[in-house]
C-alpha cells in the first residue's frame, strides 16, 4: 500500500516535498502554484468524516489561537505553567517549593479527563470506559480502576462539575500542575490545610490559569517576541489568497481581543523585515472580509445570543456602537475621526455579537454554506456544527506524528493482530476441552491425554498472552509513553477520536493544509465498515 493512500481521499500520488528556506521555515507549495496539486504527505492530508463539497461553501472562517496561530507548547505552555505556579504561591498561599517544580510539556495530551474529586487523570474509550488511569503520576492498578470506575450500572457522564476535560492544548499546563499537586498533597499531608481537597486545589489552579490569560502574563510576553511562542507558517497567506480568489469570503472569529489579535495576525500574515522582525500594520486585514474579536465562543454560536456587536477602530482599538453591524453616528459631539470609513472591499472589524450578526455581514443564506476551522471541539466545533449546521474542520497538530507513526508501526500492528487471534484461538480450545472433560463416558486413559493437552494449551496461552501484552505495551509506548495513541484506547477509538468523528466534518494537522487542496475539492469519507463486514469485504 502506498503511504499516501491512507486517508481514503484518494488523491493523485507522488511524493510531496516541502522545501525549507535558509531560516528553517518551510516555503509554501500551494495547490494553485505551478508545482502544486501533487501528492500530499500523509501527515498533511485532510481527513473526511462527512462529505463536504467545497463548491457549496461560500464563506470560510478561522479561529485564531491554536488554529491559525500554532503556539509552541514548549515555550507557550511553559509560560502558562510558570505564571500559574507564581500565582498559586504569591496570591493563593501555596508553599514556596512549588517555585522549584518544572514542567514536562510532553506529558499531558488532549482528550484526557481530570477527576477533580479523586485526584485522577483518565483516558477513556468512546464508550466512556476508563482504560488508562493515574492518581497524580502513579499508575492505578486494575483493581483500583474497577473500584473507582467499574460500576457499569451507575454510568458516570464524566462531565463538569466533577470532571474537567482536557480538550484544548491550552489545558496541558494546568493538567500537569494538577497531577503534581495531587502527588504533593498525598506526600505532605500536613503541609497544607487543604490536605487532600483535590477539588479545591483544581479550582485554584483553574483560577490562576484563567488569570494568566486575562492579566497579560501570557499575552505581553507573546506580543514582545511572537517568534519564540508561535510557529511561523508561510502557507497561511497563500491559502487565504487562494480561497478569496476562488470567490469565497473569509472571516476570523476569535475569543482574543483586538489588541492581541492584530499582533498575532501581523506575525502570521504581515511582512517580515530583512532581519526577521515584524512590521506592524493593518495589511493582514486585506485577507478577511470580517474579523470578530472577543467573540465569547461557544456562546457566540447560540441563536438566542443577544450580545451587542461593536465596531473596532483599528488604530486606537476603540469600540463604537453599531446597529446590528451598521455603523451608528454617535450622538452629540462626533469626532469625524471616529466614524469608520466603509471603503468597498475593506475588512470590517468587530467585537462581540453573535452568529446572526456574522451571517448578516457576510450575506449568508444558509448556515451549511459556511466552513469554520478551529482547534477546540467544544468552543469551535461542537456547537457550530450541531446547533448551527456550519460545516467544520478541526485542527489536530498531534495528528501529523500520529499518522506517521501508524505507518512506521504497521508491521508491529499486524503482529499485534495476529497475536490477538492466536490468543483467542487457544482460549477457545481450552474452553472446549474443559467442557469435553465434563462429558460422561470418557475413560481414564483418554482423560489423562486430555489433561496433558490442557496443560500444553495453558502453557501456550500464557506464552501468547505475554507476547501479546509485550507487543501492546511496545506499541502503546511508541505513541506516548504514558497515554498511548491519541485516537485509540486498546482496540476502541478513544473518547477524543469519537468526538472528532461525530463533530468534525474534516480534520487535519495544520490549518494551512487547506492550501494543498483545490478550493473546489469534494471531500468524501472512506466507506465505514461494521464489524460483520470486515470478514467478508476484502480490504
Ligand atoms: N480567560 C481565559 N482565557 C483563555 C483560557 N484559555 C484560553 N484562553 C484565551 O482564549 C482565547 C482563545 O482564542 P481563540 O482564537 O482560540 O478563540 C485566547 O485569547 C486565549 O488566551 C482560560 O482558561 N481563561
Ligand atoms: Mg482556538
Amino acid at each position: 500500500m502506498d503511504k499516501g493512500l491512507g486517508a481514503g481521499i484518494g488523491d493523485i500520488i507522488s511524493h510531496f516535498q516541502n522545501s525549507s528556506c535558509s531560516d528553517g521555515v518551510q516555503e509554501p507549495c500551494i495547490w494553485a502554484s505551478p508545482g502544486g496539486a501533487r501528492k500530499i504527505d500523509i501527515g498533511k492530508q485532510i481527513f473526511c468524516n462527512r462529505s463536504l463539497n467545497m463548491k457549496n461553501i461560500v464563506a470560510v472562517g478561522f479561529d485564531m489561537d491554536y488554529t491559525l496561530a500554532q503556539y509552541k507548547p514548549e515555550t507557550f505552555e511553559s509560560l502558562a505553567y510558570d505564571g500559574t505556579v507564581r500565582k498559586l504561591v504569591y496570591d493563593l498561599g501555596y508553599p514556596e517549593e512549588l517555585l522549584e517544580w518544572s514542567f514536562d510539556w510532553k506529558y499531558m495530551v488532549r482528550g484526557l479527563v481530570l477527576d477533580k474529586k479523586r485526584g485522577n487523570i483518565l483516558k477513556m474509550d468512546r464508550h466512556k470506559y476508563v482504560k488508562v488511569a493515574y492518581h497524580g503520576f502513579r499508575e492505578m492498578s486494575k483493581e483500583e480502576k474497577v473500584e473507582a470506575y467499574g460500576n457499569t450500572l451507575i454510568r458516570d457522564a464524566f462531565d463538569e462539575p466533577d470532571y474537567a476535560l482536557i480538550d484544548t492544548l491550552f489545558s496541558l499546563a494546568e493538567a500537569y500542575l494538577f497531577a503534581q499537586l495531587v502527588d504533593f498533597m498525598d506526600n505532605n499531608p500536613g503541609k497544607d490545610s487543604k490536605s487532600t481537597d483535590y477539588v479545591r486545589m483544581y479550582k485554584d489552579v483553574r483560577a490562576a490559569v484563567d488569570l494568566c490569560h486575562r492579566d497579560g502574563t501570557l499575552k505581553q510576553m507573546v506580543a514582545k517576541d511572537p517568534k519564540t511562542y508561535i510557529n511561523e507558517d508561510r502557507s497561511i497567506v497563500p491559502m487565504l489568497k487562494m480561497l478569496r480568489e476562488s470567490g469565497r469570503s473569509t472571516f476570523l472569529v476569535t475569543n482574543s481581543l483586538w489588541d492581541y489579535t492584530t499582533i498575532v495576525m501581523n506575525f502570521l500574515c504581515g511582512s517580515h523585515t530583512l532581519d526577521g522582525g515584524i512590521t506592524c500594520n493593518s495589511d493582514w486585514l486585506l485577507y478577511f472580509d470580517v474579523v470578530i474579536t472577543g467573540s465569547a465562543k461557544p456562546g457566540f454560536f447560540h441563536e438566542d445570543n443577544r450580545a451587542n456587536l461593536f465596531q473596532v477602530e483599528p488604530e486606537s482599538g476603540m469600540l463604537l456602537n453599531t446597529d446590528n453591524g451598521t455603523p451608528m453616528p454617535q450622538v452629540g459631539d462626533i469626532s469625524p475621526g471616529l466614524l469608520l470609513k466603509e471603503k468597498n472591499g475593506t475588512c470590517r472589524i468587530f467585537q462581540g455579537g453573535s452568529v446572526g450578526h456574522l451571517h448578516k455581514l457576510l450575506s449568508i443564506e444558509s448556515s451549511s454554506q459556511v466552513l469554520y476551522v478551529g482547534d477546540h471541539i467544544y468552543g469551535d466545533i461542537l456547537r457550530s456544527k450541531k446547533v448551527l449546521g456550519w460545516r467544520t474542520m478541526l485542527v489536530v497538530p498531534e495528528l501529523e506524528r500520529e499518522v506517521e507513526l501508524l505507518w512506521e508501526l504497521r508491521d508491529l500492528r499486524k503482529k499485534l493482530h495476529l497475536l490477538r487471534n492466536e490468543r483467542d484461538l487457544i482460549e477457545d480450545q481450552i474452553h472446549h476441552l474443559k467442557w469435553s472433560l465434563k462429558s460422561e463416558g470418557i475413560d481414564v486413559d483418554e482423560q489423562r491425554k486430555m489433561c496433558t493437552r490442557m496443560d500444553d494449551l495453558e502453557y501456550q496461552r500464557d506464552k501468547a498472552r505475554l507476547s501479546h501484552q509485550e507487543a501492546q505495551r511496545e506499541c502503546h509506548q511508541k505513541f506516548h509513553k504514558v497515554w498511548g495513541q491519541l485516537m485509540k484506547t486498546g482496540y476502541q477509538n478513544s473518547r477524543f477520536a469519537h468526538q472528532v468523528e461525530r463533530f468534525a466534518c474534516l480534520y487535519t494537522s495544520q490549518v494551512s493544509n487547506l492550501s494543498l487542496y483545490s478550493p473546489d475539492k469534494y471531500y468524501r469519507p472512506s466507506e465505514g465498515f461494521m464489524p460483520h463486514e470486515f470478514e467478508i469485504i476484502p480490504l
